[in-house]
């Protein structure tokens, strides 16, 4: 299994760096536009291997889609990040025409692959790489969710005291501060976490996810990558492995949730053909308002890119 990184940043060189230590595939080809950077990257994560004990292949290109050619799995990192103050939307302009680029070049040397989009803002993006590519919706997904629902295990265990392994979640919606996490779907070693927790704390718990990417920009001044790279590592080890895990993953709606044409994070089983189902879960009224918001502010994005 041979996956490409796009982006040697901060989240493509962590996510190559799962990949390799975990042994997740035989060869990872990171790519970036910076000359040297991802050839540099790949050699250090490629040195650290007889530390660490693993025998992945990691190798660096700049620029040089020729080397990525048939690759199994592409995750496209590639893109400005944003800075204390910005939204992630505010990164439209830039990282839209990067996608664009780089999606050509994919599309050109690995046709069958499956796209995993980490670049902001992410549901446009994954439009972007959508259209772009002309590639079926279940080889197009979008990385947010298991990021998301990860800040907000994170932030329960803490709350609860318990190891982050027993919470279970999903969360639907945009990767923005309109997100939808669900606590009706929140367990804790299988037992509901309204029984374990009072509201007032889950609320505070639920609002501090819908902004935890913007608490790191504000701590760092530059945003995330330890989560985001491992978790879109995850997404590749599910679909290489066909392990047909069911995460939250960006993709296009085509009816489900009553909602067309428009590009959401809900469950799904993800195994070898990318997204193998969308699952449909029977929201309450309050989800589905939650849901529709978040529909709303995608859409108006998503027609920012049209009107491009
Ligand atoms: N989906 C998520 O949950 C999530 C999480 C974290 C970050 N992000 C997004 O991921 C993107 C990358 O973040 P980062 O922290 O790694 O940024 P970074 O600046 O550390 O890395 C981005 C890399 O992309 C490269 N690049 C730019 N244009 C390129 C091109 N045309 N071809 C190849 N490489 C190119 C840059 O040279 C740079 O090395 C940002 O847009 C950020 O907002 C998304
Ligand atoms: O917050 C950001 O800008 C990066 C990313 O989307 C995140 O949630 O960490």
């Amino acid at each position: 299994m041979k996956v490409t990184v796009v982006g040697a940043g901060n989240v493509g060189a962590t996510c190559a760096d799962v990949l390799a230590y975990r042994e997740i595939v035989n060869e990872v080809v990171l790519v970036d536009i910076k000359e040297g950077v991802a050839e540099g990257k790949a050699l250090d994560i490629f040195q650290k291997s007889p530390i660490t004990c693993y025998d992945t292949r990691t190798v660096g290109v700049t620029n040089d889609y020729a080397r990525t050619k048939d690759s199994d799995v592409v995750v496209i990192t590639s893109g400005i990040p944003r800075k204390p103050g910005m939204s992630r939307d505010d990164l439209i302009e830039t990282n839209a025409g990067i996608v664009k680029m780089v999606t050509e070049n994919v599309v050109k040397y690995s046709p069958n692959a499956i796209i995993i989009i980490v670049s902001n803002p992410l549901d446009v993006m994954t439009y972007q790489a959508h259209l772009t590519s002309g590639f079926p919706r279940n080889r197009v997904l979008g990385m947010a969710g298991i990021l998301d629902t990860a800040r907000y295990r994170a932030f329960l265990a803490e709350a609860l005291e318990v190891s982050p392994k027993e919470i279970q979640a999903m969360l639907l919606g945009g990767h923005g501060d309109t997100m939808v996490p669900l606590p009706r779907y929140t367990t804790v070693g299988g037992i509901p976490v309204t029984e374990l927790i009072d509201a007032d704390k889950l609320n505070a718990i639920i609002e501090r996810t819908k902004v935890g990417g913007g608490e790191l920009v504000k701590l760092m001044g530059t945003s995330a990558w330890y989560a985001p790279g491992a978790a879109a590592a995850q997404m590749v080890e599910a679909i290489v492995k066909d392990q047909r895990r069911v995460v939250p993953v960006c993709i296009k709606l085509e009816g489900e949730y009553g909602i067309d044409d428009c590009y959401l994070g809900v469950p799904v089983v993800l195994g070898k053909n990318g997204v193998e189902k969308v699952i449909e879960l029977k929201l309450n009224s309050e989800e589905m308002a939650l849901m529709q918001e978040s529909r709303k502010h995608v859409r108006e994005v998503m027609e920012v890119l049209e009107k491009k």
